[in-house]
């Protein structure tokens, strides 16, 4: 006599959802299609949020930005083939930024791609993305979905963070797997992200090259801002007297407004230091590669990071100080004492102070200013006067002058609360970024967008309206990129290759999806438009009416563009 015994089975879809669940994994962003609506379908009946965009890449950029808040891997989730590459920007942008993200997309099976016969959305996703992200894992066996997540995550967060691919093809999903094996395969992944301790002659010998430093700096780059050693970071400026410079992204590690920020004297002081330590910073194009005139005379540069390849990289590094920038500095601040390091010369000091008093002054005279229409400056001293109220509010940033004077402009008071275009100078992170940090925080989101870098992910108003986000997108509306002024110099009906419609009204747009618009065409009715939207907590719009003839090529990256035909 034969006994059916029922045995308990589960699917690839649910491993997947147990996996990330099993690894506190709460939020998927992503965009459905075969063959993975149903994944999205399950996860959000499973409890877990998932976030629908319009396009791929908006959710990679949301799924970045929500990794470098929290420093555990944002997902996103994509479909095969164009899905996938339309994903694969952001992975690209995430790894280049040290954003941890996983791209987790449907593929085709091996057996049709390896004989290229033409399948649904055919492509060798693992070898395209391979180039473009820190690792790429594919799972062919449901018992392997709990090994995948487990090397996705670690890969993802460990050393270096950055962007990491995970192929998933549509059968696995589909694949049966008795329940109690399944459970067995979950791996929980145990201190992803280990500390890095620096060896002790590194640390003496930074210690000793700030000894001996006259005019001493220090630099913050992102890196220090992701790794959440706020307090110790902020001791060891706060300790040693040193002045110091935020990049874009580290702002708020310490209040812009703090007493030893050297912002306003930037260019004196990355030419004038004869020391300068670098704390999650890379000396690349951002910083002019460590040389040339921006740095002046000779440096010696310590160099706090937790890739060591990173050392050398474009200039000699007198003191590398390898390991997790929460352990190098701690283990600076423990040698401090013990160093005999002397507070800065006032000399060096006073000197800062008196270039910081006459640059603020010269702004100052740039930011009193109120021309009709608005330009840059009037604008952002009015979103910097109301930002002042709001200092715990997640601020968005890209454009190319929209950019540059933001940056400057508006004031950071808190760590990880600015997300802008990054180490790539990448337009089209600001609705993507936007979300990512609204639903990762919970809290309101300002995104001031050049009116052409809006023009990339402008469609994503519709999904912030859908999950009814407190994010305000104001739009800096010059007509065009850069500007609105170019001609076509034939006379012919085509405009110019930078001018858009002009005097549009972005503000219509979000009114199509519910939320609210604005319109502002002075300080004074950009700063009250800021101020309701704000407090509503709903999405909204401001269309920012600012002078088409205010901006310049390229922002403060005119001289990147090579000499034109058109200019000769
Ligand atoms: C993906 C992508 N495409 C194109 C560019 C080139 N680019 C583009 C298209 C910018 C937009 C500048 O226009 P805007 O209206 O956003 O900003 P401003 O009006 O503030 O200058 S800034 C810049 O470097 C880019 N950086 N990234
Ligand atoms: N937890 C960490 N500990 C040490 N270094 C880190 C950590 N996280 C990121 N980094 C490093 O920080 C650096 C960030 O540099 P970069 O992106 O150029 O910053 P910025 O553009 O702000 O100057 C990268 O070289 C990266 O390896």
């Amino acid at each position: 006599m034969t006994h059916n015994v029922s045995v308990e089975v589960t699917d690839g879809f649910h491993l997947v959802i147990d996996a990330l669940k099993h690894n506190d994994i709460d939020t998927i962003f992503g965009l459905v299609g075969i063959p993975i609506t149903d994944l999205a379908r399950l996860a959000q009946a499973e409890g877990m949020r998932f976030i629908g965009f319009r396009h791929e890449q908006n959710a990679g950029n949301a799924a970045a930005i929500a990794g470098y808040m929290t420093k555990k891997p944002g997902i996103c989730l994509t479909v095969s083939a164009p899905g996938f590459l339309n994903g694969l920007t952001a992975l690209a942008n995430a790894t280049t930024n040290c954003f941890p993200m996983i791209l987790i997309s449907g593929s085709s099976e091996r057996e049709i791609v390896d004989l290229q016969q033409g399948d649904y959305e055919e492509m060798d996703q693992l070898n395209v993305a391979r180039p473009h992200c820190k690792a790429a894992f594919r799972v062919l066996k449901a018992e392997d979905i709990g090994i995948g997540i487990a090397r996705a995550i670690r890969a993802a967060v460990s050393g270096r963070p950055g962007g990491v691919y995970l192929d998933l093809p549509a059968q696995l999903l589909a694949q049966t797997i008795e329940a109690g094996h399944a459970q067995r395969s979950l791996v929980k992944v145990i201190d992803a992200a280990p500390r890095q301790l620096p060896a002790p002659e590194s640390v003496e010998r930074a210690l000793a090259l700030l000894k001996d430093a006259k005019k001493p700096l220090i630099l913050l780059g992102k890196g220090a801002a992701y790794a959440q050693a706020d307090a110790d970071i902020r001791a060891f400026v706060e300790r040693t007297g040193i002045p110091y410079l935020p990049m874009s992204m580290a702002k708020g590690l310490l209040p812009d407004t703090h007493a030893q920020s050297a912002s306003a004297a930037r260019s004196f002081v990355l030419a004038e230091a004869d020391v300068v330590v670098l704390v999650g910073a890379r000396l690349n194009w951002l910083l002019a590669h460590g040389k040339g005139k921006t740095w002046g005379k000779p440096k010696q540069f310590v160099q706090i990071d937790i890739a060591p390849t990173e050392m050398d990289s474009n200039v000699a590094i007198a003191a590398p100080l390898v390991g997790d920038i929460g352990s190098c500095v701690g283990a600076l601040l423990a040698g401090l004492d013990g160093a005999g390091i002397d507070k800065p010369d006032s000399e060096w000091l006073g000197a800062i102070a008196q270039r910081k008093e006459q640059n603020t002054a010269k702004m100052a005279a740039l930011l009193d200013k109120n021309p009709v229409p608005m330009n840059f400056h009037s604008a952002l001293r009015s979103i910097r006067d109301v930002l002042k109220e709001y200092p715990d509010i997640n601020l968005v940033n890209e454009g190319a002058n929209t950019l540059d004077f933001a940056r400057s402009i508006i004031d950071q008071y808190q760590p990880r609360k600015r997300f802008d275009s990054g180490t790539w100078g990448i337009m089209g992170i600001g609705m993507g970024f936007a979300i990512g940090a609204a639903v990762t925080s919970g809290k309101p989101v300002v995104a001031v967008e050049g009116d052409s870098a809006f023009g990339f992910s402008g469609m994503e108003l519709e999904t912030i309206c859908r999950y009814e986000l407190p994010v305000t997108t104001i739009v800096f509306n010059n007509n065009g990129v850069y500007r609105g002024t170019d001609v076509n110099p034939t006379g012919g009906k085509d405009v110019a290759p930078t001018v858009f419609v002009k005097n549009a009204r972005y503000d219509k747009m979000i009114e199509a999806f519910g939320g609210i618009g604005y319109h502002a065409t002075t300080p004074e009715e950009l700063a009250r438009a800021l101020c309701e939207a704000i407090a509503s907590g709903k999405p909204a719009l401001i269309n920012a009416v600012i002078d088409e003839t205010a901006g310049t090529e390229s922002g403060r990256l005119t001289n990147l563009n090579p000499q034109s035909a058109a200019k000769k």
